[in-house]
């Protein structure tokens, strides 16, 4: 069913629009940050998760790109602080990934692509429910993690990897228990925050985005094994579950906030 969206030419990014109109929005996400348009805000305090290993439920190919899902029925793993006011919760985390190791990433830093990006996607339970919180402009925070190639991977992101040769296609489903998404932090807390959109349908501009800006390492191997992954189900013709990103957005005059000098 060519209708629904995904990331092939006939019904990719640019044509997102025509059954979302918000993708047309003027606080759009990805965005491309340029360091000198950034402003450094000496209020921005530390962000801090505090998540529970035991919310982690299942982790599922859902075609477009791999995601593990959280309960999220009480206030178990929590972000706070940096830009957001209260405790937002840990819903789901994913990735987005290229088709090389050159490209992958949503955000672009200084014209920098990464091979990857994940995100953690929390809600703010002030508004009732996750449904709720994307009508909100301070519906929900995105903690987003750049991906690079290196000699020396971050042990953590193997748990998801491991988990790949489980959820190979579209639909697929597999048990993914107690994990601590926190270990896939990188050293530095620096981050840079601005208000956005989901990067897929419906694309809603509820998005307080905190970009890490210290990547963590993942190998070669690692990046292929992402690329196994297929888009099509069980018993459809492979089709590589690669470049699930979306390419920047206009940033129509908004401000991207760094909590670093
Ligand atoms: N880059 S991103 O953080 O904007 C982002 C994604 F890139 C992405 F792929 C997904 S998804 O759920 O896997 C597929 C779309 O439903 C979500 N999930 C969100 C989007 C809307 C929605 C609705 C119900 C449950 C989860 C989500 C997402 F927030
Ligand atoms: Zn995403």
């Amino acid at each position: 069913a060519q209708s629904v969206w995904g990331y092939d030419s006939d019904n990719g990014p640019e044509r997102w629009h025509e059954n979302y109109p918000m993708a047309k929005g003027d606080k759009q996400s990805p965005i491309e940050i340029n360091s000198k348009d950034v402003r450094h805000d000496a209020s921005l305090t530390p962000w801090h998760a505090s998540y529970d290993p035991g919310a982690a439920k299942t982790i599922l190919n859902n075609g477009r790109t791999c995601r593990v899902v959280f309960d999220d029925t009480f206030d178990r793993s929590v972000l706070r602080g940096g830009p957001l006011t209260g405790a937002y919760r840990l819903r789901q985390l994913h990735l987005h990934w290229g088709s090389s190791d050159d490209h992958g990433s949503e955000h672009i830093i200084d014209g920098e692509k990464y091979a990857a990006e994940l995100h953690m996607v929390h809600w703010n339970p002030k508004h009732g429910n996750f449904a709720g919180a994307l009508k909100q402009p301070d519906g929900v925070a995105v903690v987003g993690i750049f991906l690079k190639v290196g000699k020396t991977p971050k042990a953590e992101i193997k748990r998801i990897l491991e988990e790949i040769d489980n959820i190979k296609t579209k639909g697929k489903e597999a048990p993914f228990q107690h994990f601590d998404p926190s270990i896939l932090f990188p050293k530095s807390r620096d981050y840079w925050t601005y208000h956005g959109s989901f990067t897929t349908p419906p694309c809603e501009e509820c998005i307080t985005w905190i970009l890490l800006r210290e990547p963590i390492e993942v190998s070669a191997d690692q990046m292929a094994k992402l690329r196994s992954l297929s888009k099509n189900g069980e018993n459809e013709p492979v089709n590589p579950l690669v470049d699930n990103w979306r390419p920047p957005q206009p940033v129509k005059g908004r401000i991207v906030r760094a909590s670093f000098k």
